[in-house]
């Protein structure tokens, strides 16, 4: 079985139950992310696979069986580099560990000084790197092993926000170009969706939801995870009869703004948000918030609001529980 297999694992510290029956396979040569808000367990899940934590009930299985259990790589979050060895040295402990001999070391090290682009920082000591440099050495460090299975703890999260993205498509690209199966913990959901081959949304004690991150963003099993993952329009019944819908749940990139004296919409709101404008509009008593590439007015002015048949709604139907806008 080329898998890494998690199987209905329960967790409880002292009397309080952490998650139960999370399981999950992940595909050898893989990234799989794991988000959440803070405290739902996603750390603890990682040190459980990791082999540095005990579960309270299930089982983890390294790519059929434990008696082939190979070697995981924990990187945490706060790098752990060694302050007093230089990024080469930092790179090699590990090889050094395992008594490779030094002519060895330095034809696995350099490659990996080139390819994490810190040539001409190999003689630098952990104080004198950015936080984006040590984030490289710390997985350097850990890719130089060949680890079966890496496991990375918020590896965005020292980072400055402009880094995050760049750190998160380097990782992808290593590791394929490695071929080590991932696993990583993360806050920074932009991050998870765009490197990872399978996300896994963990909400409320348990692993809702467990698919490609477009699945899991355009097919969200319920309204929890949905709005976990990004905003969601609400349209009750009379907004969709002016919209010609039936009732449903859009993500904002479905709906297309037209500057329209007559419109029925309002922009209450707007902020530039990096890539794209984010409009929050009134219209039938409801917000609706609506992207947009291009400049399409100031709070005060009406809007004609049109549905793009490319993006189809979340859900549609009858309106859940916990749907209230
Ligand atoms: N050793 C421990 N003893 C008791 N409770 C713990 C221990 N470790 C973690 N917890 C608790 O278990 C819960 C899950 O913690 P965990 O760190 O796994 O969450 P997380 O999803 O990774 O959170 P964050 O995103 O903030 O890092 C939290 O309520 C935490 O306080």
């Amino acid at each position: 079985m080329d898998l890494l297999r998690v199987t209905a694992l329960g967790k409880r510290f002292g009397g309080t139950e952490v998650f139960r029956d999370v399981s999950f396979d992940v595909p050898r040569g893989s990234l799989v992310s794991l988000v959440g808000p803070s405290g739902v367990g996603k750390t603890t899940l990682l040190h459980i696979i990791a082999g540095l934590e005990a579960a309270e009930s299930g089982t983890v299985t390294h790519f059929g069986g434990k008696r082939e259990r190979p070697q995981a790589i924990l990187v945490f979050q706060d790098y752990v580099l060694f302050p007093n060895m230089t990024v080469f040295q930092n790179i090699a402990f590990g090889l050094k560990a395992r008594k490779m001999k030094r002519a060895a070391i330095r034809d696995k090290v350099l490659p990996m000084l080139g390819y994490f682009h810190l040539e001409d920082r190999r003689d630098a000591y952990p104080s004198e790197l950015s936080g984006g440099q040590k984030q490289r050495v710390a997985i350097a460090r850990a890719m130089v092993l060949e680890p079966s299975l890496l496991l990375l703890d918020e590896p965005f999260a020292n980072l400055d926000r402009n880094l995050k993205m760049e750190t998160a498509l380097f990782i992808r690209s290593t590791q394929r170009s490695f071929g080590i199966t991932t696993i990583c913990v993360t806050h920074d959901l932009q991050e998870a969706l765009a490197m990872s081959d399978r996300i896994g949304v963990m909400l409320g004690g348990s692993l809702r939801q467990y698919a490609p991150p477009l699945d899991v963003y355009r097919r969200p099993v319920d309204m929890e995870t949905a709005r976990f993952l990004g905003p969601v329009n609400t349209i009750t019944a009379p907004l969709a009869r002016l919209l010609g819908l039936e009732t449903c749940w859009l993500r904002p990139e479905a709906l297309r703004l037209e500057p329209d004296p007559d419109g029925p919409a309002v922009i209450t709101a707007t902020h530039f948000a990096g890539h794209y404008l984010c409009y929050t509009l009134r219209v039938l008593d409801q917000d609706l918030v609506v992207y947009a590439l291009e400049p399409m007015g100031q709070p005060g002015d009406r809007m004609h609001i049109r549905v793009s048949n490319q993006y189809p709604p979340i859900f549609s139907g009858s309106l859940p529980e916990d749907s209230c806008a």
